[in-house]
Order: structure tokens, then sequence, then C-alpha cells
């Protein structure tokens, strides 16, 4: 197929569409459909792609999502950079609802998820540093620009679609965790395993149910301060889309140099 996009964005809880003027395109993998059919349009010059995880409906929960259709897709459509926003609970009081996190690491709590494209030989990919490193600069740097300071975190990703108790919430923190969400991965590995640059861009929308006292987390306030933040982060990711290279060379590129694929 010739390159339609060679950035995308994965839109998540509260950002269903992103491009003004997109032309859609139906796809298939050998995974099945994607969440959705992806939408592209060119932003600051860039072919961009857009596709909504949970579907632009949400009816994929977490643990349902296609997510290797999804990274497939893309790839097949020419994609070499993935933008990711996603909704994350704090696990430190000091990254309340609002906070924007740059996550440079991740540790897999998820259980069950198929986690590789490869069934067959010896495919061991590097996941050292799971996300971009330029992307999460792109980020950074566009994100001040805004006036929004960032942080640096891991990323703790569940299974769900429950949220955590306060027992493992606390335990994650203990850990090491700044943040915790249900989509991170195997989006993550996924993607490197495409050798895919990849970067998540992480909007606290709640303290999780280990640092805040009362009442846990409810799926309608994650709901409700995404909406509250939504515009920043679309402005933001609008301009980091032209900010990334236009021939990306990121170890992420190389991820597969001297596999048997
Ligand atoms: C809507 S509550 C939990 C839901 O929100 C996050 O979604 P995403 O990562 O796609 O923004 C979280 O991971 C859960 O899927
Ligand atoms: N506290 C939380 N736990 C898991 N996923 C989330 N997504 C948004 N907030 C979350």
């Amino acid at each position: 197929m010739t390159s339609l996009a060679d950035v995308a964005v994965i839109g998540g809880s509260g950002l269903y569409s992103l491009l003004e003027d997109a032309e859609e395109h139906v796809l298939d993998t050998p995974f099945g459909a994607p969440s959705d059919p992806v939408t592209v349009a060119t932003v600051g010059g860039r072919r961009t792609a857009f596709l909504p995880r949970h579907g632009k409906d949400h009816r994929f929960p977490p643990h349902r999502i296609p997510y290797r259709a999804n990274l497939w897709a893309l790839r097949e459509i020419g994609v070499r950079q993935v933008l990711a926003p996603c909704a994350v609970g704090g696990l430190r009081p000091e990254l309340g609802p609002g906070t924007f996190v740059v996550p440079d690491q991740l540790i897999d709590r998820t259980s069950g998820r198929i986690q590789t494209f490869y069934d067959t030989g010896a495919v061991h990919v590097n996941f050292a540093d799971p996300y971009c490193a330029t992307g999460r600069a792109a980020v950074t740097k566009v994100a001040a620009e805004h006036g929004i300071e960032t942080h640096d975190g891991t990323m703790v990703v569940v299974e769900g679609p429950r949220f955590s108790s306060r027992a493992e919430s606390r335990w994650f923190t203990a850990m090491g965790g700044a943040v915790v969400n249900m989509t991170g991965h195997p989006e993550a590995v996924l993607a490197r395993e495409l050798a895919l640059c990849y970067t998540s861009i992480a909007l606290v929308t709640d303290l999780d149910a280990g640092v805040e006292g009362d009442h846990g987390v409810t799926m309608d306030e994650v709901f409700a301060a995404f909406a509250a933040n939504t515009e920043r982060l679309r402005s933001v990711l609008l301009d980091v889309i032209p900010a990334l290279p236009e021939h990306p060379d990121d170890p992420c590129q190389h991820a597969l140099d001297g596999m048997p694929v």
C-alpha cells in the first residue's frame, strides 16, 4: 500500500476525533479490523492518521481493544511515529487532575492480553526504554511553549476494566509508579515490535485510590476531568505533530534490525 501518513495519533478515553477535513480509510489486517476506520488529514504539513483506540463510540473496553490490528493498520499505511494520548490516575499527590505526564518507563500489570505479533521464531525486541526519546522531547518542548509543565515518570498499566484497590494502588506507588492506566500496554510493545516510535502523553484525570482518602476512583470523574482538559491536550498534540522529525532515526526505528522477520 502507498503511504497515507507517517505520523499517527491513537486517541483514548474522551478523545474520539482530532482531524478536520479528514478522509476515512476502512482497513483490515491479519489480526482483524482496527477499532474504527482510520482518518487521515494534513497537520502542519504532515500527513497524519487518527484512530480512537476504544472506537469513536467507546465500544471497546481496555481489555478488548484490538491492539494488534490497530498498530498493524497504522504501520501498513506508512506510519513510523505514534503519539498516544491517554487518561491516567495519579499515584502521587503532586500529580493531580490536569497534570501532564510524559512517561519514560512502563510497568506491565496486565494479564491475558496478547502482546506480540511474532508467534514463531526468535524475535525478542529491546524494551529497556519503552518510549521514544525524540517524541518525548518534542512533547515536553511543545507543552512548555503552551505554558504546560510536564512530568517524567513510570506508567503502571493494569488489566482493568476495574480500577485498582487501595492496597494495589499504594503498592504501585511504592514500586515507583507515577501514573496508572489500562491501555498503555500492549500498545507500547506492539509499536516497538513494528519498529515504530511511540510516545505516550498521559493526562491525569484523578488521584488513584491509594492516594486519595475517601471514595476511590469513578468513571464519571475520569471523563469529567478529561473533558475539562481536552482542548489543552488537543492543541499540544496538533503542534507536536509538525515538530516530529520527518526522517526519524531513533533506536525504536531499528528495533527489528537483525531479527528474522
Ligand atoms: C474511562 S475510565 C478508564 C479508561 O480510561 C483510560 O482510557 P485511555 O487510556 O484509552 O485514555 C484507561 O486506560 C481506561 O481504559
Ligand atoms: N485511576 C485510574 N486507574 C486506571 N486507569 C485510569 N484511567 C484514568 N484514571 C485511571
